[in-house]
């Protein structure tokens, strides 16, 4: 539609809407995360439905959050009876639902209540909507992810391109705390985070950073201890009242926008995100992706390329704890004995 400019009279036109709009459900809507985060999804112009689902009462979050005047349509379901409702039709699942952590527990301590909640969830989504992209927030995600894959796959459904666990948070910080330390303008930072989602399997390739920075191995060191220690500092700094919920909100709605723009058609869409992997010798591995219709189109293997012999380390150190998370979803999901995991 025209709109005419009052100073020159002459007719201007808006930008042309997007090709596709697309329907998303987020599920623990109800909680610290969920609330912010479907709060950023209502102002997306890529998004004409979000569906609200909590074991807890969430009508009054979507009553309240559809009042705003964005055109994206608000729904709330409530208690289990309703979650098949909504499902139906998502293109995009987003799953923040569980327990957070509180001061001296580790994400591995969640994986008694959590695991079987995301099991629950991914049956459910396996069932309701089935081609939908999957983005798992729940922790511990190194665990959680391989969960709902064999889920998945027991179901009949799974395509590796779909499941995603979602690390942008270690991005987010990266680039947050590399820019501080080196007086960098923020919005042209970009630091590969790697690995996994828990403590030393978080794993930021400072050597990568764009643009091309230079660090002492003292400073190394400090950043990225920083970087995998960020959700601790946040837990603690809340001192039991939960865990990172505003700055994970950000990070899921960024990586909502670029999953949405990839299945929009977009070309060059990028994101680090932990994802079944042929990288290494790991089935599931954080790495930067390439983004498209179907998901995930391919992962970048040139940032494991020249790593410093820092990382080369690091990325050594992290394989036998992530593969003892990874085993041990896998075990939860397939009946085994779970394997015992001592984590830092
Ligand atoms: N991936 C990451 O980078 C990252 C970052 C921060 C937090 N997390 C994780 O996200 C999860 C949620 O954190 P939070 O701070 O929002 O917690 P929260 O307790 O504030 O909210 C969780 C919500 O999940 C709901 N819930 C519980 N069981 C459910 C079920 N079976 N079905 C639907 N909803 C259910 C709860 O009612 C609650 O509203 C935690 O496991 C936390 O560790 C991950
Ligand atoms: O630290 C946590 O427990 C939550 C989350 O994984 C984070 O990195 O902030």
């Amino acid at each position: 539609m025209g709109i005419v400019s009052p100073e020159s009279g002459s007719c201007e036109f808006a930008a042309p809407p997007r090709a596709s709009t697309f329907r998303v459900a987020v599920l623990g809507a109800g909680g610290g995360i969920g609330q912010p985060l479907s709060l950023l999804i209502k102002m997306s112009p890529l998004v004409s439905s979000l569906n609200l689902y909590d074991i807890a009462n969430v009508r009054g979050i979507a009553a309240d959050l559809s009042h705003c005047n964005s055109p994206c349509r608000v729904a709330g379901f409530s208690g289990a009876a309703e979650l098949a409702r909504c499902l139906s039709g998502a293109d995009v699942v987003i799953i923040p639902a569980g327990v957070p952590r509180k001061p001296g527990m580790t994400r591995d301590d969640l994986f008694t209540i959590n695991a079987s909640i995301v099991k629950t969830l991914v049956e459910a989504v396996a069932d309701l909507a089935p081609t939908a992209l999957i983005h798992i927030i729940s922790n511990p995600v190194n665990s959680t992810v391989p969960i709902a894959a064999e889920v998945l796959k027991q179901k009949g459904v799974y395509d590796p391109r779909k499941l995603f666990g979602v690390t942008t948070l270690d991005v987010v910080r990266a680039n947050t705390f590399l820019a501080q330390k080196k007086n960098l303008r923020l919005v042209d930072v970009d630091v590969p985070v790697i690995g996994g989602h828990a403590g030393t399997t978080i794993l930021p390739l400072l050597s990568k950073a764009r643009p091309a920075t230079v660090l002492t191995g003292d400073e190394v060191e400090e950043l990225t201890a920083r970087i995998q220690n960020g959700g601790t500092e946040v837990v603690e700094a809340k001192a039991g009242a939960g865990s990172a919920t505003l700055s994970m909100a950000y990070a899921a709605a960024r990586f909502l926008e670029s999953s949405l723009r990839g299945l929009d058609g977009d070309q060059e869409v990028y994101e680090c995100a932990y994802v079944q992997s042929a990288l290494t010798e790991l089935p599931f591995f954080a790495s930067r992706v390439k983004l498209g219709r179907k998901g995930v189109e391919a992962a970048v293997p040139a940032d494991l390329q020249g790593l410093s012999g820092f990382e080369e380390r690091a990325l050594e150190a992290l394989k036998p704890e992530l593969r003892a998370s990874i085993d041990k979803g896998l075990a939860f999901v397939r009946k085994e004995e779970v394997p015992v995991l001592v984590v830092a």
